[in-house]
């Protein structure tokens, strides 16, 4: 029997990981509604109990339920969680905004950042919902794993430590660990990032450059994510931690991630428009990519591994180009400055 007392989640999403969470939640004994945008999708979900095209594997829990009015999943919810693509976030929360309870906390476990600006969407929350608790959920999870019921293990960065544990109590289960935090920053930065890093080592993989090349943009491009989030404001244990390094490594090692294949695909020649249609899903580093050389351009930061893949993904230089510009940089010490941007004696 699903337990009263606990809080009702209305997650918004219902692609792989909206529909993996979703799963994950009211098989928590959660009482959690899933939304999706489209009603005929949603209807056959509920009907078959199987997300068929984005995780067809998975046999949907009894205990959740679907709604494909937003408004009436929406209001009386105790936590909302929102689990769209990045470019579709700001106009997702503009659209609940008027429909929230004042109690109604907001969590999201998308990845990236407001399309065309670079805001985090820890800020597009702020801005909308002021003194709202917030949270985000990231780290290393392939939707599919999860939904396989394999070990995993995320994080949830929160604006209030209590809606943090909240949340964090709800998703954990014998295989789901879920660790919390207070650097919201971080952990979108680390989420964000590594899908454009994964790009990187997919390229290079795709182009059988061998796993030397891999460590060695996984080092330097985990190099990268720390200076630019250290001057954004993060804190690096965040970036050293799941959000950060164990995304990185799931996403430019493991061939599940979309990230990875788009890279992969571009290294071995296939055009940007064929990868992402065969990919069929959401690619965040297709826009994440411009976001990160905006940030960076913010800052004065010289992001190579990251500036290469952005100028890949706008057809600017070839991934045989842009690896060579990476080889053919200047020799220098591994550390020139520290993390903090002080020139080292
Ligand atoms: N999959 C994973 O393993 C993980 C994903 N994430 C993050 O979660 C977010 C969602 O990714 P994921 O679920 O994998 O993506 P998918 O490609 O699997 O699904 C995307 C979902 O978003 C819906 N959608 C697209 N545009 C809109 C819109 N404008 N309004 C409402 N819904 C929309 C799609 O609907 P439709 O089918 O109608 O197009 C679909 O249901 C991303 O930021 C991703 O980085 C984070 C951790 C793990
Ligand atoms: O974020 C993810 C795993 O943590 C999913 O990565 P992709 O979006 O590259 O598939």
């Amino acid at each position: 029997m699903t337990s009263v007392s606990r809080p009702t989640v209305a997650v918004l999403g219902a692609g792989s990981w909206g529909t993996a969470l979703a799963a994950l939640l009211a098989r928590n004994d959660v009482p959690t509604r899933l939304w999706g945008r489209d009603a005929d999708a949603l209807a056959a979900m509920a009907a078959s109990r199987r997300n068929l095209r984005y995780l067809p594997d998975l046999d949907l829990p009894t205990e959740l339920s679907y709604e494909a009015d937003l408004a009436t999943i929406v209001r009386g919810a105790d936590i909302v969680l929102i689990v769209v693509p990045s470019h579709a976030f700001a106009s997702m929360l503009d659209d609940i905004v008027p429909m929230l309870d004042p109690g109604t906390k907001i969590s999201w476990a998308t990845k990236g950042f407001e399309t065309g600006t670079g805001r985090f969407l820890h800020e597009l929350v702020n801005e909308k919902l002021p003194g709202r608790p917030a949270a985000v959920i990231t780290g290393p999870s392939f939707a599919r794993e999860v939904a396989a019921g394999l070990p995993s293990a995320v994080t949830v960065h929160a604006t209030d430590d209590a809606f943090g544990k909240e949340l964090a109590v709800l998703l954990h289960a014998p295989d789901f660990r879920a660790y919390t935090g207070n650097d919201i920053l971080g952990a979108e930065l680390g989420g964000a990032m590594k899908n454009v890093l994964a790009v990187a080592t997919g390229v290079a993989d795709g182009m059988e450059l061998g796993l030397n090349a891999r460590a060695g943009l996984i080092t330097r491009g985990m190099n990268e994510m720390l200076r630019l989030g250290v001057a954004l404001g993060a804190r690096a244990e965040t970036l050293m931690g799941l959000a950060g390094l164990g995304d990185l490594v799931l996403t430019c090692t493991g061939d599940l991630s979309r990230n990875r294949r788009l890279g992969l695909a571009l290294g071995r020649g296939v055009s940007l428009d064929e990868a992402i249609r065969e990919i069929g899903q959401v690619v965040e580093s297709v826009v994440t990519a411009d976001e990160v050389a905006r940030l960076a351009g913010f800052h004065g930061l010289d992001l190579p591994i990251a500036a290469a893949v952005r100028s890949v993904l706008h057809g600017e230089v070839t991934p045989v180009q842009g690896l060579r510009a990476l080889m053919g940089r200047e020799q220098k010490p591994e550390y020139p400055v520290d993390l903090f941007g002080h020139r080292r004696s």
